[in-house]
């Protein structure tokens, strides 16, 4: 088995930054606004915070390219935060300072390299305030290839056989080595591959659940070219990646909104779901048929628009997109 200590190291650090989540989702935080108006809470930050000190400790090599940096947080404004991010954060690392923190979720504003980490601490921000559903997303990647994967979904639940059936998942993926999925709460994993072409039960696709993250009138049309009748299955986060590897659903659409026509996608909010799906038997590009580029910097500036799919589904995706 290749990268057994990249997986070891990713999975127990993931597990950690879910417990930090379910435990501060259990008291929904204030939403912080970040300069971009996007939302954060304290949970992105301690989520950032353990996973980027058990890769510092494990590959002190490897730079980390993750979604939050500490400076907001380190003004006299945010100290309250800080300290609750620090409480937070000493139920899974007893003994640690607010200056520990801080400089760990600082170790995540690393540059793209040879080899290096993505991370994003707590994908789907707004589905994890809403109750709704999110992603911890963490992976690896080496001259410009998604290596491992490893996508903690800790309010996901699918129509499907055990595990998958419970709430709180965890999907693994290396390249090469197929993708594996395991409750939260139990310690063995069992393979998972994408739907069937003959799976007319799950022949429907997942979109984002926010109106401006994609063009949801657009997606639905393509995916009824492309032969799927029942309507979409909304979902935040990378959990849409896990839909499709485990093949709860055939197709996943991301076109780019027609408000915000010149969006880039950022590396971590696809790499991780990447490799799941694709180790699962699936297909991901953007939708011109292009690979998802991960090789030149933290945004797929060569991409427009995301298309993931079972692998039967998508000659006939992209034929409904170039019309
Ligand atoms: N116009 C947009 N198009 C596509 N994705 C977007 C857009 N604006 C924000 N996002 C990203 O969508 C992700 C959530 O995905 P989903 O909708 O599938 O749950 C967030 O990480 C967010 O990035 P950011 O955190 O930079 O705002
Ligand atoms: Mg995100």
């Amino acid at each position: 088995m290749a990268y057994e200590k990249e997986l070891q190291v990713g999975i127990e650090a993931s597990l950690s930054a879910a417990k930090l989540c379910q435990a501060v989702r259990g008291n929904i935080p204030d939403r912080i606004e970040k300069q971009d108006r996007s939302p954060v809470t304290i949970a992105d930050f301690g989520s950032q915070a353990i996973i980027c000190r058990a890769l510092a400790e494990a590959f002190p090599n490897d730079p980390v390219v993750g979604e939050e940096d500490a400076t907001a947080l380190r003004s006299s404004e945010m100290s309250e935060q800080l300290a609750q991010v620090t409480e937070y954060v000493k139920q899974e690392i007893p003994n640690v300072s607010t200056e520990d923190v801080t400089q760990w979720i600082d170790h995540g504003n690393g540059e793209p390299s040879q080899r290096f980490w993505t991370l994003d601490p707590i994908d789907g921000t707004k589905g994890f305030l809403r109750g709704d559903q999110y992603a911890i997303a963490l992976a690896l990647i080496e001259e410009g290839e998604v290596k491992v994967g490893i996508l903690a979904c800790p309010a996901l639940s699918l129509d499907l056989a055990p595990p998958l059936n419970e709430e709180g998942l965890l999907f693994v993926a290396v390249r090469g080595e197929g993708t594996k999925v395991r409750s939260l709460k139990t310690d063995e994993f069992t393979a998972i591959r994408v739907a069937s072409p003959d799976d007319e039960e799950h022949l429907r696709f997942v979109e984002s659940v926010e109106v401006a993250h994609g063009d949801q009138s657009q997606q639905s049309a393509i995916a009824q070219q492309a032969g799927i009748k029942s309507p979409s299955l909304r979902m935040d986060s990378q959990a849409k990646y896990g839909a499709v590897a485990s093949g709860a659903a055939a197709l996943y659409l991301r076109l780019p909104s027609p408000k915000q026509p010149d969006y880039r996608e950022n590396i971590w909010d696809h790499a991780a779901g990447v490799i799941v799906a694709e180790e699962a038997g699936g297909r991901a590009s953007d939708m011109y048929g292009k690979p998802l580029d991960f090789s030149v910097g933290a945004k797929l500036f060569q991409n427009r628009g995301v298309v993931v799919s079972n692998g039967s589904l998508h000659e006939a995706v992209l034929a409904a997109l170039n019309k």
